[in-house]
């Protein structure tokens, strides 16, 4: 048997921020990732993500460049060499936090790990033992029980594909489903998306209209109100059965991008008694304890905002608390910024206009600005700038800011630290204006809009 202060269960963004943070409080610490380090963030997610985004986002500025007046025709990406240098990018970002783990004396377990007692753990082979143990074990996407299903892939293939597909289909219509959307018509693909409700579900709805006609206007099709029942493959390529009756197709990629489910299967959680939610989540109270003492979780397995900065946030102040004398540390979830990577992108911050009006009623009143961004009203390409404020009372205090255009994923953190102070509409009008910006449109909003 092995003991340690703290076992961390899950080598992704919150377990290694649980695990780093602790150690440098001074205490022991073990790390069980069976898989690489990073997890879902560094390995399937935000960064490569992210870095395809970099990519259509060039795709689109030549374009923009030739309406400009420059001579040279748009290119096409060379994928596999982008795939090179993107995944070369993960494997440093990789090989720096193996470097951490050693720096810090962290005994990192190259094993799945499964509970035989509250403080007891099984890795492989090995036995360990401590007072502390933390499940951050993350999520994956989910499957959908239809015939057909394995034909498609989800995110987690997604970056693996060696080509880009001619023509794609997406199904979902939340974060993934818009991020690969875009990234995928940008490369010059054909993309058609299937969503049974509304896009972006929870996101204020007129901000998520907004973004739907502006990826419309991109050539991105967007079928709402459609499930897809089967998928069939036939030469080589893949026809859908629809609910409404139609068989869309055909298409060389379907990706399912349909949410994702806790990781707790390979717990054995079921042996502490470890009480999970309805949605298959680990329950937590606010300082991240579950029932059961001693076990705590961080991170997507609660599913309390799958974010990487929630995750990280989470772990830290929970080492905090049980290594670094801050016995009251604790994660504030209110105002917690987000961009969704679609094209445009589009940012968030505290309530959506509907769930300010169910909290506020009548006190709450907004203020809206639209417009064409500057680089591309000179290109003549049409794409609309949305800025949304949600404010109540009578000092106007901010409540929620929402926007999507080019350039909001960049804009959107400095106003988040406004509104964390507590910033009202009055605060923005005393904020002298940078000029000629997109941004400079959020201090210069003029009357409440009516109604
Ligand atoms: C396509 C995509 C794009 C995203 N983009 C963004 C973005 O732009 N911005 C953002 O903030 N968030 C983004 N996210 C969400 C973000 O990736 C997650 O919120 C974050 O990774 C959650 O961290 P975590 O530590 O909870 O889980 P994970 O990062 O998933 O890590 C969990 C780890 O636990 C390991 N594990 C599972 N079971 C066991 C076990 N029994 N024993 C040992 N180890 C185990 C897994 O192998 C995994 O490595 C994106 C997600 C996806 C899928
Ligand atoms: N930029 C970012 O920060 C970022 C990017 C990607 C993912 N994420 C995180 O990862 C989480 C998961 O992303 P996601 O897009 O998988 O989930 P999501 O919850 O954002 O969207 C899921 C979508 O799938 C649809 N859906 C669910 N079940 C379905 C079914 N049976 N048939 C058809 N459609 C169905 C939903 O209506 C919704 O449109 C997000 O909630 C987010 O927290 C964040």
């Amino acid at each position: 048997m092995e003991t340690f202060d703290l076992i961390v269960i899950g080598g992704g963004s919150g377990g290694l921020a649980a695990a780093i943070r602790a150690a440098k409080h001074g205490a022991r610490v073990a790390l069980l990732e069976p898989k690489e380090l990073g997890g879902t963030c560094v390995n399937v997610g935000c960064v490569p993500k992210k870095a395809m985004w970099y990519a259509a986002q060039m795709a689109e500025a030549q374009y923009i460049a030739v309406d400009y007046g420059f001579h040279d025709t748009p290119g096409s990406l060379d994928w596999p060499r982008f795939i090179e240098r993107r995944d070369e990018y993960v494997e440093r970002i990789r090989g720096k936090y193996a470097q951490t783990l050693d720096g810090l004396h962290i005994t990192h377990i190259r094993e799945t790990g499964r509970f035989l007692a509250p403080d007891r753990i099984q890795a492989g082979s090995r036995e360990l033992t401590a007072p502390h143990v933390v499940i951050a074990t993350g999520s994956s996407p989910n499957r959908l029980d239809k015939p057909g299903f394995e034909r498609g892939i989800t995110s987690d293939d997604f970056f693996a594909l060696r080509a880009c597909p001619r023509r794609a289909a997406i199904v979902g219509g939340g974060y993934i489903a818009v991020e690969l959307a875009g990234v995928l018509r940008a490369l010059g693909c054909d993309v058609d998306m299937f969503v049974r409700g509304r896009l972006m579900g929870g996101f204020d709805e007129e901000m998520a209209f907004g973004l739907g006609e502006e990826m419309r206007k991109h050539g991105i099709n967007i079928n709402y109100g459609c499930q897809i029942e089967a998928v069939h493959e036939k030469d080589g390529v893949l026809l859908l059965d629809c609910d409404r009756g139609d068989h869309p197709g055909p298409y060389d990629v379907l990706v399912w991008a349909v949410g994702r489910s806790s990781n707790t299967a390979s717990l054995d959680i079921g042996r502490i008694g470890l009480r999970t939610g309805e949605y298959g989540h680990v329950e937590i109270d606010d300082y991240q304890n579950t029932n059961v003492p001693g076990v705590y979780a961080v991170g997507d397995v609660t599913q309390r905002m799958q974010l990487t900065p929630v995750a990280v946030a989470a772990g830290r102040k929970l080492a905090d608390r049980l290594f670094g004398g801050k016995p009251e540390a604790k994660l504030d979830y209110q105002n917690i910024p987000s961009v969704v990577f679609s094209h445009p992108p589009l940012g968030t911050i505290g309530m959506s206009e509907q769930q300010a009006r169910e909290a506020y009623g009548a006190e709450v009143h907004l203020y809206k600005q639209s417009f064409i961004p500057m680089q591309l009203a000179l290109a003549h390409r049409p794409m609309t700038t949305l800025f949304k404020l949600i404010c109540v009372g009578d000092d106007s205090r901010i409540v929620g800011m929402q926007m999507f255009g080019p350039g909001v994923d960049e804009i959107l953190q400095g106003f988040a630290v406004a509104i964390k102070m507590g910033a009202t509409k009055g605060d923005l009008d005393a904020t002298l204006a940078v000029h000629p910006t997109a941004a400079e449109e959020m201090v210069l909003m003029g009357d409440r809009v009516p109604g």
